[in-house]
């Protein structure tokens, strides 16, 4: 076995966990090959995590890997725990139980540095009332430890291709939900980060925003970002990513790469996956 390391400990229970497990007819390879994957191959890890409000179990046991360089989607039906899982990841909540690792560092414990691998874009970005746009990226910059004048050079550039050059001196507070969208994906990329961890990120944008959007989330997962990002939109998901994670009450219910998961459950669409995984009873 493995004494002493948690990472390693809880994935090889997890490994025997899987064996258990294993359905007839499954893909033995692709099962093998995820459970025996390298651990510095492995950015986030989460084991059995489980989250409670009072009374109220947001997160029940989800567990589930990402390695470096894939981009998955997160999908749930409203209240399903996403945003929940994220400020777990994050450092923001602590897990009730259960382990979260960011590239073997743990999510709470480590979070100053596990917050430097990772960038957040939150569903609802808030900043400091008193800061412009720039004073924000500037003053992010510096908490990085970056160089500013070179960081904002790279943070200007990127504004232009979204449309947001010419607000950057004007105060974040003011900006439209769709343009807080913007400034909050800017502050999420400054520091160039591992992986970027995006709730919903194009609640509120334009169309044409919404394809800029992708297209520097692409070209950060083509420079090796890992990526996750939740979304209620199924046909985002499979223009990009190339696995899933669903989870629905706090648990997750299927995960895999997109083609594999439509054709285990034998649905055209992620859409009708989706619906027929997450199908709840009519209310009284
Ligand atoms: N601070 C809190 N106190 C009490 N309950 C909470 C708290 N935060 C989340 N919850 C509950 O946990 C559950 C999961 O909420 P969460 O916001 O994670 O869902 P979500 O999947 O992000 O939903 P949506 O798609 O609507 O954004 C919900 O029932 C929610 O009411």
């Amino acid at each position: 076995m493995t004494a002493g390391n948690p990472l390693a400990d809880a994935r090889w229970r997890r490994r025997n966990r899987w064996i258990d497990r294993l359905p007839w007819g499954c893909d033995l390879a692709a099962l093998y090959e995820r459970a025996y994957m390298p651990d510095d191959k492995l950015l986030v890890f989460i084991d059995e995590a489980t989250k409670t409000f009072g009374d109220k179990l947001a997160l029940n046991g989800i567990s589930f890997e990402i390695p470096a360089g894939q981009i998955c989607g997160l999908l749930g039906p409203n209240g399903a725990g996403k945003t929940t899982l994220f400020r777990l990841l994050m450092g923001i909540l602590k897990a009730t139980s259960g382990v979260l690792q960011v590239a073997g560092l743990d999510a709470f414990e480590d979070r100053v540095a596990t917050k430097r691998l990772i960038g957040f874009l939150p569903d609802e970005p808030v900043f400091y009332s008193y800061l412009s746009a720039r004073e924000l990226l500037e003053l992010s910059a510096g908490m990085h430890g970056l160089d500013i004048d070179s960081t904002m050079e790279w943070a200007e550039a990127l504004a232009r291709r979204l449309r947001l050059a010419d607000d950057l001196d004007n105060y974040a507070e003011d900006f439209s939900r769709g343009m807080k969208k913007k400034l909050g994906l800017l502050l999420a990329m400054l520091h160039g980060p591992r992986l970027l961890v995006l709730d919903e990120p194009t609640n509120g944008l334009d169309v044409e925003s919404t394809h800029l959007f992708y297209e520097l989330i692409q070209e950060a997962a083509g420079s090796g970002t890992t990526i996750l990002f939740s979304t209620h939109l199924m046909d985002h998901v499979t223009r990009l990513c190339s696995h899933a994670v669903i989870i629905n009450d706090g648990a997750v219910i299927a995960q895999g790469p997109l083609a594999e998961l439509q054709e285990r459950y034998g649905e055209a669409s992620l859409e009708s996956l989706f619906l027929k995984l997450t199908a709840r009873p009519q209310q009284a």
